[in-house]
């Protein structure tokens, strides 16, 4: 188990941290999702020991992790960080990159363990190939079998899928999924891609400033963000003053700037709406449409619809919601 306890880096007058406390499990997967600045790759490095905490405390199942003022060799042996430059040897074949983590052991362990990881990993046809000759998901791939070799009780990600495309995206996170279950593996990886955010881990936290502002599963994280910024990290998000509402259809008692979030799935075209307005946009995105209405000069709304809806930018639509649609959050918006 890996325990980060009132966490603070700061770098001069920078605070890259601000007192964030988290435990991962072994066999959990923790997406950490934050704005670019927000703190997320601090986090990283000081989870992996490889920055000295400005406060508090990162331990491995009780004991505490040293900084690398405290040590001649930087890190932990059981705390593996994967970097978004994948730092291959470019010289060696994938297979001799991977070895290399293995050097210490049998030479007919390490042949074993090798084959196995290029089996979970999906490296079979490029193990001989050397770096430059193989995709940017397979070098991200050969990265995570490396990280992994010697069976780490923690595994920490950068920005895993960022350079991807869509078939690598679905191989890794399959891997990682079946990665974390077989070897029982605490996994954290950061992000700022709301949909790997909320597809691929148990729990979700959103760095805002250095502040672990919220943490909790995806769908809970989804459904009732705790600011206007946790709506926008995590997916398309209405964000609507109190003062609007009643024109909506939506009886409250919240002061006038209060903030709500209502997510476009949330919003319905309807005949009999009470409300609707003018179409803007419409955005194809394959199973659904994404259709921008202006509501009136202040309150502009998106909601989807199936892809076979006929709706045309000018279009005068009618929309509803239930009042469950709406969530208060904390903050405003500006
Ligand atoms: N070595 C450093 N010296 C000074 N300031 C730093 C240092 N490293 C990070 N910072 C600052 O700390 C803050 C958090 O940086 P960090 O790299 O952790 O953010 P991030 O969320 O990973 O950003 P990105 O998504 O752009 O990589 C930023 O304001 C950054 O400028």
């Amino acid at each position: 188990m890996l325990e980060s306890i009132q966490l603070v880096k700061s770098f001069g007058d920078v605070t890259a941290v601000r007192g964030v406390s988290l435990v991962i499990k072994p066999g959990e997967i923790v997406g950490l999702v934050g704005a670019s600045g927000s703190g997320k790759s601090t986090m990283l490095n000081l989870l992996a020991g490889l920055v000295d905490a400005t406060e508090g405390t990162v331990k491995l199942n009780g004991e505490r992790v040293k900084g690398p003022s405290e040590q001649l060799v930087p890190g932990h042996p059981h705390i593996k960080l994967v970097h978004q430059e994948y730092q291959l040897m470019p010289n060696v074949s994938i297979r001799e990159n991977i070895a290399y983590s293995l050097r210490f052991y049998e030479k007919r362990y390490q042949d074993y363990r090798i084959d196995q990881l290029i089996g979970l990993c999906r490296l079979e046809a490029v193990q001989h190939r050397l770096p430059r000759q193989v995709s940017g998901g397979e070098k991200q791939r050969t990265a995570i079998a490396r990280a992994i070799a010697e069976k780490p009780a923690v595994l920490l990600l950068d920005e895993p899928f960022s350079h991807l495309d869509l078939p690598n995206r679905e191989l890794i996170r399959g891997m990682l999924l079946d990665l974390v279950r077989h070897e029982k593996t605490a996994c954290l990886f950061v992000t700022h891609d709301s949909t790997d955010a909320l597809s691929i881990p148990s729990r979700i936290g959103i760095l805002q400033d250095g502040h672990l502002v919220q943490l909790g599963a995806p769908m809970d994280v989804y459904r009732r963000p705790y600011n206007a910024y946790v709506a926008q990290m995590t997916g398309p998000a209405n964000l609507i003053r109190a003062k609007h509402l009643p024109l909506m259809g939506i009886i409250h008692a919240y002061q006038p700037n209060a903030l709500a979030c209502v997510r476009p799935e949330q919003i319905r075209l309807s005949d009999r709406g009470r409300f609707g307005g003018t179409v803007r946009n419409v955005f194809f995105k394959g199973a659904f449409i994404e259709v921008e209405v202006e509501m009136n000069r202040f309150v502009n709304l998106t909601f989807l619809a199936p892809s076979s809806e006929k709706i045309k930018v000018g279009q005068l639509v009618g929309l509803e919601m239930s009042p469950e649609a709406v969530h208060w959050m904390r903050g405003s918006a500006s």
